[in-house]
């Protein structure tokens, strides 16, 4: 798994390096802008192919210092370099300052009339390279209108290139700083960001995709992951996962019996979804679980997925008396009896996942639950659910980002993975999910695994379905909910257009297919 970097850690990483004497700053900074140079002539051809026009935006650190290098190296290939400096000279770092001296172009102070000037006719094939601020940004950015008017113009604009990442951006949180009371204004999109070492978690997280564009990073010269000094728990990017087979010949009881409860007639399609989910990611047996005022409806909807019965939160004690029923499923659907079902759920100490209705319960008063979770337990909350469960954390997330590095979505999910004591799984198109020792990682669809497809009714069900029958292989809560993760979004590309959520569990197939047959 790939590691997301907070700016601390990219600087603790650079510095180690540069002590030990393998590398210096100034190498590093060369090599960042070879890098990037490389990256805008590889997704370019025509910019390979001949010289164009390019204005260079250089900011008051390390990250301007880094535009200095490509605007050198632009030149050096017969481009027209406009350069412009927003800040002092004199008080550039000492690596940038040499790469400024280094450039034999004019250095024009950045205001807008003269930037607006530069890129008036500037085309397709032209460039402009955002190297305002990278890591380093602690506070909003404005005064750039002329920039973002030139990258907004439709049709033949050129391409904006950020370093490192786009400037106004927090590169540990992705989210935008500003003001209390002003407006978060986007940064400046990128059509491509090229960043080094690693990706920061910024790259993937809130509004950092979006502004990204797209996002290639570029080896400069640091040690691999493993010669760098270790840290605790590294939040790493979710990737393709290991193969969990189910073994050739084992019996359906080898494989855990899962339960999803579900709640009054009418509404147990969310229950049905879940059911379905669990049954395909392997589950040796599935059952929803309801009242008998329901099992008609259920009983005219499933074949695989078999019905029990129980009443209330003593027919659920009652049912849950059979050890072999061993992950559960609650909140899909489940309605009002979620507040006294949830207790008896998590008493009888089963691998269980909570969504949906079994975290509204709790709103109001979410210390009745945190009691009772376990180890065992998955949360699977969108925005508004945690919201309700974890109010403090929330209000924490949704406070203005007005400094760097801002509270991030990473912040909110490990600090409530660790107050529950159990693994929650955020979602969004950045699902985050960390387990309360620390472990946590990003499920990004973003990029070439953007989903827009999964925004749709019914697909968190049946994500909480793939998590509970995982659950029910024996799998761990951490590594049941981000295998679930990866292959919810899979699922959904290898379907596309036109999805919805019925689809996934039959999409299924053919990931696991693959995860099998992949070395
Ligand atoms: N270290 C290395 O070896 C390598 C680093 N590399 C590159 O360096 C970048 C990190 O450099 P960096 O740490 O100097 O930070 P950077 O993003 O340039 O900004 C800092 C400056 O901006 C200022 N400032 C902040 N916010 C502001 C605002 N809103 N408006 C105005 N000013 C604001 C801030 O001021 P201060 O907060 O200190 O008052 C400070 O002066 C990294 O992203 C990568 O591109 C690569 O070359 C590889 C090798
Ligand atoms: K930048």
């Amino acid at each position: 798994m790939a590691d997301l970097l907070t700016a601390a850690r990219m600087r603790a990483i650079e510095n180690a390096a540069i002590k030990a004497g393998s590398v210096t700053g100034a190498q590093l900074m060369e090599s960042a802008g070879e890098c990037v140079l490389a990256a805008i002539l590889a997704r370019w051809p025509g910019m390979a192919a001949a010289p164009h026009r390019a204005l260079v935006l250089c900011g008051p650190g390390n990250n301007g210092g880094d535009g200095f290098v490509v605007a050198r190296l632009l030149r050096g290939r017969g481009w027209t370099v406009a350069l412009f400096l927003a800040g002092d000279a004199d008080r550039l770092p000492p690596d940038a300052r040499a790469n400024h001296d280094r450039w034999d172009g004019a250095v024009t102070p950045y205001e807008d009339t003269a930037f607006a000037r530069e890129a008036g006719p500037l085309g397709p094939q032209d460039l402009i390279l955002d190297a305002l601020f990278g890591t380093g940004l602690t506070r909003p950015v404005d005064g750039f209108e002329a920039f973002r008017a030139a990258a907004q113009r439709g049709g033949g604009r050129p391409k904006v290139v950020a370093v490192d990442v786009p400037s106004g951006l927090c590169s540990d949180s992705g989210r935008v700083l500003h003001r209390e009371g002003a407006p978060a204004e986007p940064p400046v999109r990128a059509d491509l960001t090229v960043s080094f070492h690693a990706e920061k978690q910024g790259h993937r997280l809130a509004d950092g995709p979006d502004a990204c564009g797209a996002i290639q990073v570029a080896p400069i010269g640091l040690p691999p992951r493993a010669d760098i000094a270790a840290e605790d728990s590294p939040v790493t990017l979710n990737e393709r996962p290991e193969a969990f087979d189910k073994g050739e010949g084992a019996h359906k009881y080898a494989h855990g019996h899962a339960i999803v409860l579900s709640g009054p007639p009418g509404t147990g399609g969310a229950a049905r979804l879940a059911a379905r989910g669990a049954l395909r990611i392997g589950a040796g047996l599935v059952s929803v679980c309801c009242e008998d005022a329901a099992v008609p409806e259920h009983a005219a909807r499933l074949d695989a997925v078999m019905i029990k019965r129980a009443n209330g939160a003593d027919g659920l004690a009652r049912l849950l008396e059979d050890s072999r029923l061993n992950a559960l499923c609650l909140g899909p659907g489940l309605g009002q009896g979620a507040r006294d079902l949830v207790p008896v759920a998590l008493k009888a100490g089963r691998a269980t996942v909570l969504d949906a209705d079994a975290l509204t319960a709790f709103a109001g008063d979410p210390g009745a639950l945190f009691g009772l979770l376990h180890e065992n337990a998955v949360l699977t909350p969108h925005a508004g659910e945690f919201g309700r469960v974890f109010p403090d954390i929330a209000e924490r997330l949704a406070a203005t980002p007005d400094h760097g590095p801002a509270f991030s979505k990473i912040d909110a999910v490990r600090e409530a993975a660790k107050h529950a004591g159990c693994t929650i799984l955020l979602k969004g198109p950045d699902t985050v999910i960390a387990a309360p020792d620390g472990r946590c990682t990003v499920n990004s669809a973003h990029y070439d695994r953007a989903a827009p497809w999964l925004a749709t009714a019914g697909t968190g069900d049946v994500l909480a379905g793939f998590v509970t029958g995982l659950l029910a292989q024996g799998m761990e809560a951490f590594d049941a909910a981000r295998i679930a993760a990866w292959l919810h979004v899979e699922a959904a590309r290898r379907f596309g257009p036109g999805l919805i959520s019925e689809d996934l569990p039959e999409a299924l197939p053919a990931c696991l297919r693959d995860l099998a047959a992949a070395p």
